[in-house]
């Protein structure tokens, strides 16, 4: 596959090694010194868009993609408020467009384990729940992509949360994400629930972005042949 690169910083050079590897051609890399690139692309010259840019360049470049029809697979995080808008005009131009806050594995296993876990905890009030994220000190949005969909698992599984609230004291109905920023961490998301005797807490670390890259290399390959807008979910089989 010609798979063209939006955003060649720590995702997109782990991106390009794994393509690489698993014999798909990399047709383009652009960031921002030479964004003005995107104009060249075009469903003719490009299988697949893989963009992994920033919070303020994600809507533009994915606009782009989703007007000329440009199947697209997009690990961006902090944009979101304008998804519902990018799904709209995938359809109008019958173009694909896969999104996952997340594209490890192992993190979408997590995913199902806290919504059972929410699940399980909804009839017992004296567990209070919290979560709390570690990345890197260069990452731009807070919280996280994932933490923000961990929150969401809970809240549609919890009946007494409602929303989320970052880095402050949560009122009853919301789910407290703590967020920190160290080092070169990759990615460690934990949920907690705290009762007055005991404690129940489920971790997922990354080691590396590797996980990462090759779960968006893996989804740029199953898109390739569709029309749509996807989500982990489809590709892993998951409900
Ligand atoms: N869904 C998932 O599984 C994962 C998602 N992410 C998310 O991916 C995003 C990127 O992460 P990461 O690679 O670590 O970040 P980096 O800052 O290392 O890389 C971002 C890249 O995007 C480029 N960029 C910025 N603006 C534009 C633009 N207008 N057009 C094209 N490229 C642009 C930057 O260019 P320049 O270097 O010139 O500034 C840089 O090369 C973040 O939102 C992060 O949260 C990260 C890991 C996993
Ligand atoms: O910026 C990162 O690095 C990561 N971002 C994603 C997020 O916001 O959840 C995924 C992963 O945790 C790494």
């Amino acid at each position: 596959m010609r798979i063209a690169l939006l955003g060649y910083g720590k995702m997109g050079k782990v991106i390009e090694q794994i393509a690489l590897q698993r014999g798909h051609e990399i047709s383009a890399k652009i960031d921002v010194s030479n964004r003005t690139e995107i104009l060249a692309l075009s469903r003719e010259n490009t299988d697949v868009v893989i963009e992994f840019s920033s919070p303020e360049s994600a809507y533009g470049n994915l606009k782009y993609c989703m007007e000329f029809g440009i199947p697209t697979v997009c690990g961006t995080t902090g944009w979101l408020q304008h998804k519902p808008e990018i799904e709209k005009l995938c359809v109008e131009n019958k173009a694909a467009f896969f999104y996952a806050s997340n594209y490890s594995i192992g993190v979408n296993l997590f995913f199902e384990l806290n919504k059972t876990l929410a699940r399980l905890m909804n009839p017992y009030k004296e567990f209070k729940v919290s979560t709390n994220e570690i990345h890197h000190t260069e990452k731009k949005d807070a919280p996280s992509g994932t933490a923000i969909t961990l929150a969401e698992g809970i809240i549609d599984n919890l009946t007494d949360k409602t929303t989320w609230i970052n880095n402050q004291i949560a009122a009853e109905n919301e789910v407290p994400i703590w967020s920190s920023r160290e080092g070169k961490v990759p990615g460690t998301h934990t949920v907690k629930y705290i009762s007055d005797v005991d404690q129940i807490e489920i971790t997922h670390i990354a080691h590396s972005r590797h996980g990462f890259a090759l779960g968006a290399v893996i989804a740029a390959e199953w898109l390739n042949d569709k029309q749509g807008v996807f989500g982990m979910n489809d590709l892993l089989g998951l409900k």
